[in-house]
């Protein structure tokens, strides 16, 4: 992965438990911080994800290094001297990463082992899935530094706990503990052990037809963006695709076979 610099540690570590990925923000003295480099070794990263590449993950894990930092959230020496186009421009380039990351045809798991603040939070959503330790804070203190949330955070915080409760947190900036984060629905489950919990979740996942899981995706975040009727069109065309899949042939013929042998079981003896 993306080296960190003359001879340090790479920003960004991969390995592969099985069928899963699982992808480590390297930088633990600062926070995992998410500074251009480590956004752009997540960008190398996501675009693989994409790419018809051997032997391709059919899920994702992203955690922080340490266990104290999911991601403390983009890197603050780096807001220092923007002027509004380069900020805007960052901005852009952050959620792009992001959205190639919902995009991926796997799963992605965030395992928040520590705090998920700022961008950090915002990675986290960009995730299909959160798996809190029961020590994480979750916020967006961005209005604590005179803005607000740049990489998705006022678009996907909304969808995930409701406009009240996002904005909330994001007016205040105040973290919230994950009991509550579980609460609002901001994370799926709390585990005392997240980058475990979230290996085992992504097997469930992996056990199944990844052709299927891509246009499960798909479908929903269709939705999400353009609406029931558009999502319920995209839907339609996606169960279609799946239809005429080996996948769903095989699984089909399994199921028949399992009834079959069933059956055979149940002859009197
Ligand atoms: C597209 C490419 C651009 C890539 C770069 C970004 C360019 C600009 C674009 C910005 C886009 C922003 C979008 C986003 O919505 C905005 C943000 O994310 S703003 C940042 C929000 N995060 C925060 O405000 C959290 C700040 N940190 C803290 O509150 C605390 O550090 C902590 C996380 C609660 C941990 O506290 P402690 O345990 O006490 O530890 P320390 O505070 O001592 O921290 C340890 C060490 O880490 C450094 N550090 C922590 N957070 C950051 C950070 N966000 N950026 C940089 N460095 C950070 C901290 O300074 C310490 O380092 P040291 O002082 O020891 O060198």
């Amino acid at each position: 992965m993306s080296a960190g610099g003359t001879g340090t540690a790479p920003v960004l570590l991969e390995r592969r438990e099985g069928d899963t990925a699982i992808i480590t923000l390297n930088r633990p003295t600062k926070g995992n911080a998410l500074d251009h480099e480590l956004i752009s070794a997540l960008e190398e990263f996501a675009a693989r994800l994409q790419a018809s590449v051997d032997d391709p993950p059919h899920a994702v894990v992203l955690m922080g290094a340490g266990d104290r930092a999911f991601s403390a959230g983009a890197d603050i020496h780096n807001l220092v001297g923007l002027d509004e186009k380069s900020a805007t421009d960052q901005m852009l380039r952050g959620q792009a990463v992001f959205g190639m990351l919902e995009d991926a045809p796997q799963v992605v798991i965030a395992a928040v082992n520590g705090v998920a603040l700022g961008g950090g939070l915002e990675l986290a959503m960009a995730c299909d899935i959160r798996i809190a330790a029961p020590h994480a804070r979750l916020g967006q203190p961005e209005i604590t530094l005179g803005n607000l949330p740049g990489w998705g955070g006022t678009q996907r915080l909304p969808r995930l706990i409701g406009e009240g409760r996002a904005l909330e947190l994001i007016l205040t900036g105040e973290p919230i503990g994950a009991s509550e984060a579980h609460r609002l629905g901001l994370v799926n489950q709390v585990a005392d052990d997240p980058v475990s919990a979230a290996i085992a979740l992504a097997q469930r996942i992996t056990a199944h037809s990844a052709f299927a899981v891509a246009r499960a995706k798909k479908a929903v975040y269709a939705g999400m963006r353009d609406g029931i009727r558009a999502g319920l069109e995209i839907e339609a065309a996606l169960v279609g695709e799946c239809a005429v899949s080996p996948e769903q042939r095989a699984a089909v013929q399994a199921f028949f076979d399992r009834k079959k042998s069933t059956t055979t079981n149940k002859e009197p003896t």
